[in-house]
Formats: C-alpha cells, structure tokens, sequence
C-alpha cells in the first residue's frame, strides 16, 4: 500500500486483554522510516458497517505517564472505555509524538511553555510547523480492518478531513472533550483558537 511517496506494511496482530477489555493489536511499519504504528479493534461487524474509531497520536507523557499538561490520557480511556461500550471499533494508535515533532522537542517546546509561550508558539520557536502529522497510514489500517465507514471520536476536523481524502466514510464526529483540568485548560483553549479545533467552551470555565 502506498500514498504518494510512503509505503506501509501490516506486520501481524495477536490478542490484548486491557483494562476495559480484550482488543486486538494489530502492528504496522512505514517501510522507509521503520516507522511502527499499531491499531486496536474491538469486537466485530459487517463490510460497510459504521465503526466507532479513534485516530490518536502518540503521547508519552499524557497516555502512560499520566501527565495533565494535555487531554490526550483521559481521551485515550474514554475512547477505549466508548469502543467497548458499543460492542465494538477501533483505536489507531500513531506515533507522531508531540504533534510530529517527536517527544525531545515536545519536552523542549514545555520548557518554552513555562516560560510563556503557547503550544504553538513554542513549536514555531524550535523551527517547527504547529502541526506535523501525517494520517495517511489511516487507510492501510482501515483497509486491513475492513472498516469502510465511520464515526470518529475527535475534536479536530483536519482529521476528518484527511479520512474523508483517503475515501473513508465519516458518517459522524462524536466530541470528545473530557480531561478538562486547570493545568491543560490555556492548551485547550489555544487548540481552538489556533489549530481549529472544535471544543465546548463551556468546558474551560
Ligand atoms: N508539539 C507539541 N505537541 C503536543 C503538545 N501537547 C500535546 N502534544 C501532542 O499533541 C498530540 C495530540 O494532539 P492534540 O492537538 O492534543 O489533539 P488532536 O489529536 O489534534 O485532536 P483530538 O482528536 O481532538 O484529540 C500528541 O501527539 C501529543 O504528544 C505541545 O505542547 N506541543
Ligand atoms: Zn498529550
């Protein structure tokens, strides 16, 4: 499978037994870069079924060591806690730590943060766009799941939009803004102002 220049492989899958519930891992590479992403499915359903599905990108600091600068942790369990609530979808987990950039220039771009900057402003000071990520090895993902229609669990609308280029259904957008917390709220309020996303203001009162 590839997307303009970039070729990715599915490698193999076995099963996870996890907190909520027992997925499937499945592990892909971006041959070029070695690159190893994984997808985790959930239950089952028929060709062109809509699937519950959560794109997200990897973070370190908020997904296993339970860091409140962002929301990333909580969406996490709350997409995975979702999944198994409607009986089944699916997690495609990327690894574009930091937006991209990688989790050294994520702890760089903190470190400008502390001393005032914004998200943004921090990853343009370390010469870097706001938002590096690639979705492209969505549909190789997808494809091999068979998942042809979904509903996405985001509150970024580039990301629907990168689904919808691929040829992917997105039936509907389901919001996902838990994990409000004092210490992420100038973050989140700054992903809407700057990086479009949509979020329930109500919410960073
Ligand atoms: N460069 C940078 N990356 C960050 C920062 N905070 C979180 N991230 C990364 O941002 C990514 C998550 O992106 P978000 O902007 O939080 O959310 P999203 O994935 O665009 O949208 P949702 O689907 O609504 O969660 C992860 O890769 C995090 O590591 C930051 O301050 N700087
Ligand atoms: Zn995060």
């Amino acid at each position: 499978m590839s997307n303009n220049h970039v070729a990715y492989e599915f490698v193999s899958c076995a099963k996870l037994p996890t907190r909520f519930g027992e997925f499937t891992i499945h592990g892909f590479v971006e041959t070029a870069s070695q690159q190893e992403h994984v997808a985790l499915s959930y239950g089952e359903w028929q060709t062109g079924d809509v699937v519950p599905i959560r794109i997200h990108s990897e973070c370190l600091t908020g997904d296993a060591l339970f860091s409140t600068r962002c929301d990333c942790g909580f969406q996490l369990e709350k997409a995975l806690a979702n999944i198994v609530e409607e009986g089944h979808g699916v997690i495609l987990y990327l690894r574009q730590e930091g937006r991209g950039i990688g989790l050294l220039n994520k702890i760089k771009a903190y470190n400008l943060q502390d001393t005032g900057l914004d998200t943004v402003e921090a990853n343009e000071h370390l010469g870097f766009d706001a938002d590096l990520r690639d979705y492209s090895i969505c549909k190789l993902m997808l494809d091999t799941l068979n998942v042809q229609k979904v509903q996405l669990m985001t509150n970024n609308p580039k990301k629907l939009n990168a689904l919808e280029a691929m040829g992917i259904n997105v039936v509907e957008r389901k919001a996902i803004d838990h994990g409000v917390t004092d210490d992420n709220k100038h973050y989140l309020m700054t992903k809407t102002s700057k990086l479009g996303h949509v979020f329930n203001l109500e919410k960073l009162k």
